[in-house]
């Protein structure tokens, strides 16, 4: 998997499961339409979707120009920023507001505090990862250098794809060796590297079964509850089977990971912090044709996990209703 040399296998975390290498075309290679279509990643090489940045982002020039407001910086004991929604612990889900157990932090933080933490960090400091989503806020320079990715290239392919609106660019910054574990969007994603490596594992969403997603009301809605460092075979014996797709992509690499697709990134060990810049993309309108595509299976599990707590109001209802449904019926 190494790529000319750029980086090796020390560098990122051993992990026990079967993973195949995702394809890297050129941006204009027409396999990359097919795969597209049929929602299929693919690394994307040469293309110039964020090239401002990958020339001119370094620290110290998004130091300079991120501009003097505070940014979202999420803070963790471990290498592991496992999302979290606030806003589902005080849903209707949870109406006492029992607080969910998080070792995953978000503070306001300026920029030039965030680099000089990363910079003095030492071991047994907690983690930082700046992840922000790009708007005016940022100075000019930035504002400018955004207006020149390849827009052109984007737009056609959310155009020939039948993507939604751009919902979102998000920019990451990320102290070497951070993780953020296994989750899926519900979002066609254009992952543009900008500085760094990032080893990417991938998993389509047939693996739902394997990855067991925390109920759709916990705040890690959408992420696996199978801790990969130490995966319990007992709680989660499907795990085993799992089978995925990985890649490390580099400055200038656009990885499009397709809508309801578990993804797991980790920046590399060492070489210092990354950067990234993605392009969420809200799914196109889904027409049910059947036989139903496994996103589409995913998106109806979660409407009906919704509708059910929405109508038993308590979450621990659900499982039994459940199983109640299903026990001895649908065998
Ligand atoms: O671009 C993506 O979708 C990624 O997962 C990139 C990932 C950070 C995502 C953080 C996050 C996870 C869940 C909800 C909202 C934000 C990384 O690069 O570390
Ligand atoms: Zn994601």
């Amino acid at each position: 998997m190494c790529e000319n040399n750029k980086w090796d296998a020390s560098q990122i975390r051993k992990y026990d499961m079967d993973l195949q290498p995702i394809p890297r075309l050129h941006y204009k290679d027409p396999k990359v339409d097919e795969l597209m279509k049929t929602n299929q990643p693919v690394l994307l090489t040469e293309s110039n979707i964020a090239k401002p940045a990958v020339e001119k982002w370094t620290l110290e020039y998004l130091e300079e120009n991120l501009g003097k407001c505070g940014h979202t910086v999420y803070v963790s004991k471990t290498h592991k920023f496992k999302y979290y929604d606030r806003k589902k612990i005080l849903s209707k889900a949870n109406p006492k507001g029992v607080e969910f157990t998080n070792d995953t932090k978000s503070v306001e933080m300026k920029v030039c505090d965030f680099m000089k933490k990363v910079k003095n960090w030492k071991q047994g400091d907690d983690r930082l990862y700046l992840q922000q989503s790009l708007n005016s806020t940022f100075g000019p320079a930035i504002v400018e250098d955004f207006m020149g990715f390849d827009w052109r290239y984007v737009t056609d392919k959310k155009a020939r794809h039948g993507w939604g609106e751009l919902s979102a660019n998000l920019l990451f910054i990320a102290m070497e060796g951070n993780c953020t574990p296994c989750h899926y969007d519900e979002q066609q994603n254009l992952f543009a590297q900008i500085k760094g490596f990032k080893r990417c594992i991938l998993f389509p969403p047939d693996q739902f079964e394997c990855l067991y997603p925390h109920p759709v009301y916990h705040p890690h809605d959408r992420q696996s509850m199978v801790d990969f460092d130490n995966p319990d075979y007992t709680k989660f014996p499907k795990f085993k089977n799992v089978k995925g797709f990985e890649t490390v992509v580099g400055p200038g690499d656009v990885l499009y990971i397709p809508i309801y697709w578990w993804h797991h990134i980790e920046s590399l060990l060492t070489g210092g912090p990354t950067v990234t810049v993605n392009f969420w993309y809200k799914g196109g309108p889904s027409c049910l044709e059947y036989p139903l595509k496994d996103h589409q299976k995913v998106s109806i599990m979660r409407n009906v996990e919704k509708m059910l707590l929405e109508v038993l109001q308590d979450p621990k209802e659900v499982g039994p209703l459940l199983r109640t449904i299903l026990m001895g019926r649908y065998v």
